[in-house]
């Protein structure tokens, strides 16, 4: 690499759904990428294996896990920023086997926050969730709104946020945390609710099995969410760092009715097999999120540029690709 080159960016967690779409955007955004992908025993680099060879020739793969701080401080050594993704995100999973979220997602975020200080690292994104405000209170969420953690994994998400938060005050480490609502897209894992209906239609079902369908989200396709990823990281520090950011459309919707769209997007007539108490105790469920995004907007000019039901139509034809699906049934993505 020649001297004058700019340094790379990093990303922990690249090999999964949104990392690989934030690998994606940062390449074509003239980045070179150092990518943490974590060892696992199918010997695979996830999602990264099927990104294009014009943007691999620009990604430095590192293997490591945020658990172990030294593959952290060695990922993060030289880069201009970091964006930390890593994690354990499958909800009913944490209900499981709570020390590995608390593991990863408090410990891992704790090693890089700490990688961060120590080696001075100019910019550092943190990845929260809307799971940590719990069912909305007042309507449309923002940033005030109070934080309660209705499953272990947004209290291991919290923590991480708590975290950062207090790297900043005590360290001044130059964290911004970026609190997206729910993300959909290609290459998101079959478990969550959008791609299980899309699954079970392509598979030849025409009655779906799901849990709750009563809940509300507020679904951001993954390009939005990925645009607000590169919009707190690039932004000037002294209008985003220290702070929190919700990034989300404004619009709500059931389960129930994203599974009629998601049918007629897909031309067919659903039946629903409905059991609330599949997939989470019904404490534990979150009933209702719809995102106020108004602090990223006037902070970085950040909105939304693809509507539900555009963003279902890209889910559904890459979903419809058997090259796709078999890589599901793989069973190499699915977490
Ligand atoms: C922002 C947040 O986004 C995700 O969390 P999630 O909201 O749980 O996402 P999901 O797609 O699993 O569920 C959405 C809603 O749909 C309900 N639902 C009904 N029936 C089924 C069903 O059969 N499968 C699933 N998965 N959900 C179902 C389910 O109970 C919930 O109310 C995580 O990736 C998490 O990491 C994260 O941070």
């Amino acid at each position: 690499m020649p001297a004058s080159a700019p340094a790379p960016v990093a990303v922990t967690g690249a090999e999964g759904f949104i990392g690989s779409h934030l690998v994606e955007a940062l390449v074509a955004a003239g980045h070179r990428v150092r990518a943490m992908v974590q060892y696992n025993s199918f010997s695979s680099y996830g999602w990264l294996e099927t990104l294009p060879g014009e943007v691999m020739d620009n990604v430095e793969v590192v293997l490591g896990d945020v658990r172990d701080p030294g593959s952290v401080h060695g990922l993060v050594t030289g880069t201009e920023a970091v964006y930390h993704l890593a994690a354990l995100i499958a909800i009913p999973y944490s209900y499981r086997a709570p020390h590995s979220y608390v593991e990863t997602n408090v410990t891992g975020t704790l090693n890089v926050l700490e990688a961060v200080r120590h080696l001075g690292i100019p910019r550092l994104v943190h990845t929260s969730t809307s799971e940590t405000y719990g069912t909305a209170q007042t309507v449309p969420i923002s940033e005030d709104h109070p934080i309660n953690t209705q499953s272990p994994y947004a209290a291991s998400k919290a923590g991480g946020d708590r975290l950062a938060d207090s790297y900043h005050a005590s360290f001044e480490v130059p964290v911004v945390t970026l609190r997206p609502f729910n993300t959909f897209g290609p290459r998101q894992s079959m478990r969550a609710v959008i791609p299980t209906v899309i699954g079970q239609v392509a598979a030849g079902e025409r009655t779906i099995t799901l849990g709750d369908l009563r809940p509300t989200r507020d679904f951001s396709y993954v390009k939005d969410t990925v645009a607000a990823f590169l919009a707190v990281g690039t932004a000037p520090a002294a209008d985003v760092v220290g702070r929190t950011f919700n990034s989300g459309t404004g619009e709500e919707i059931s389960v129930g009715d994203l599974v009629s769209l998601i049918g007629k997007i897909m031309d067919t007539e659903l039946e629903v097999r409905a059991d609330q108490e599949r997939i989470r105790p019904a404490a534990s469920e979150v009933m209702r999120l719809v995102c106020d995004a108004s602090r990223l907007r006037a902070a970085t000019g950040w909105a939304p540029a693809h509507t539900l039901e555009q963003g279902l139509a890209q889910t559904v034809a890459f979903f419809r690709d058997p090259l796709n699906l078999g890589r599901y049934k793989a069973g190499i993505y699915n977490v």
